[in-house]
């Protein structure tokens, strides 16, 4: 059966304006999510990831601006619609936010508050994105906290965030994503809180979600370990573009993008010790604001080529290809 793509990004641009000058956050990034696979997003902090994230949920910060592109749920389909082109505070966009595509946050309290119990807030989330009554909604949220693991649902759904652990605050900030029925989930960093066996029982969680609702995740990660475990394509950001785009097994035995394989090199027990964070490479990213001329990667770069690579930005991938933005992969 051919896989349906639930979301489609293409030359996504973002700009913030700031007094300095004009910070090109993102420059034409491009990817696919399909339904029922998990795309990995990689990169040293500062790469645009969250931005990314928040642009296709219509919640970027001020002064961030989407400047260009598209974000199609449904792309090809009669529904088709362009994010892009929606206000973000309409009520569409918001039945779209937490409805169709749901978030998992890094620190699950930035959806909880320390003001209601967590029962509560998902029988909020619950009603927001149906027309359940409150009894209903008290059911279906005990139903998500049994279907995150929370044990004794019946008891927790009264319970305060701040008398949960970070793993079950964590467990909790997933019912919240799930209590609109999303079908595209965007989880930004969602372990890199927790303790390292939290990390791979909320990880098993979001797998076990993903495969038996068919749902499409965006995963962002710091993490070559989590990368290797959960996804099926990835895609490499650096400095606001996505500079490889693979399969998962294509990444880590032939990475074709020199910035992917610094990334592996400082990450050399990968296989021993999984979920390891990024080792830092050589070099610091700079910031996008004073981005170098020619491929941002190139003073940092071991295949460094003078006159080319310092001079001409690589071409931009195609999307939903392998292959990495590298003159090394055209032709001098
Ligand atoms: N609120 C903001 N104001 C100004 N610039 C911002 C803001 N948020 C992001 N940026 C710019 O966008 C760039 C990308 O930020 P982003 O948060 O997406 O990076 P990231 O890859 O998610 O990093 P991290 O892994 O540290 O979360 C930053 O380097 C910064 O220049």
């Amino acid at each position: 059966m051919a896989e349906r793509t639930s979301l489609a990004v293409r030359d996504l641009a973002v700009h913030f304006e700031m007094e300095q000058g004009t910070v090109r956050a993102l420059e034409g990034v491009s990817f696919d999510l399909h339904a029922g696979r998990t795309l990995g997003i990689v990169g040293e902090s500062g790469c645009g990831k969250s931005v990314t994230a928040r642009s296709i949920l219509r919640i970027l910060d001020r002064p961030g601006r989407i400047v260009g592109g598209r974000i199609l749920l449904d792309p090809g389909a009669p529904g088709e619609t362009d994010l892009i082109a929606m206000n973000a505070e309409s009520e569409r966009m918001r039945g779209i936010r937490g409805g169709r595509i749901g978030l998992i946050f890094q620190e699950p309290m930035t959806a909880l508050s320390v003001h209601y119990t967590v029962g509560n807030q998902i029988i909020e989330a619950v009603r927001q994105h149906s027309d359940l009554s409150k009894a209903a909604a008290r059911d279906r949220a005990i139903e998500l906290l049994r279907e995150v693991g929370i044990p004794r649902p019946e008891l927790r759904v009264e319970a305060y965030p701040f008398q949960l652990s970070g793993g079950l605050r964590q467990r909790v900030g997933i019912a919240m994503a799930l209590a609109g029925d999303p079908d595209i989930l965007i989880a930004d960093e969602p372990t890199t809180a927790l303790d390292v066996t939290t990390q791979a029982q909320v990880l098993d969680l979001l797998r076990r979600l993903q495969q038996e609702k068919g749902i499409a995740l965006m995963l962002i990660t710091h993490d070559m370990g989590v990368i290797a475990e959960m996804c099926d394509e990835v895609a490499v950001m650096y400095l606001g573009r996505v500079v490889e785009y693979a399969p998962v097994l294509e990444l880590f035995t032939t990475p074709r993008h020199p910035y992917t394989r610094a990334l592996l090199r400082a990450v050399p027990s990968i296989l021993a010790t999984p979920r390891q964070r990024l080792a830092t490479i050589g070099g610091a990213v700079p910031h996008p604001g004073a981005r170098p001329a020619g491929c941002a990667f190139h003073p940092r770069c071991a295949d460094f080529m003078p006159g080319r690579c310092d001079v001409g930005a690589p071409p931009p991938l195609a999307p939903g290809h392998a292959g990495a933005s590298c003159f090394l992969e055209v032709p001098a």
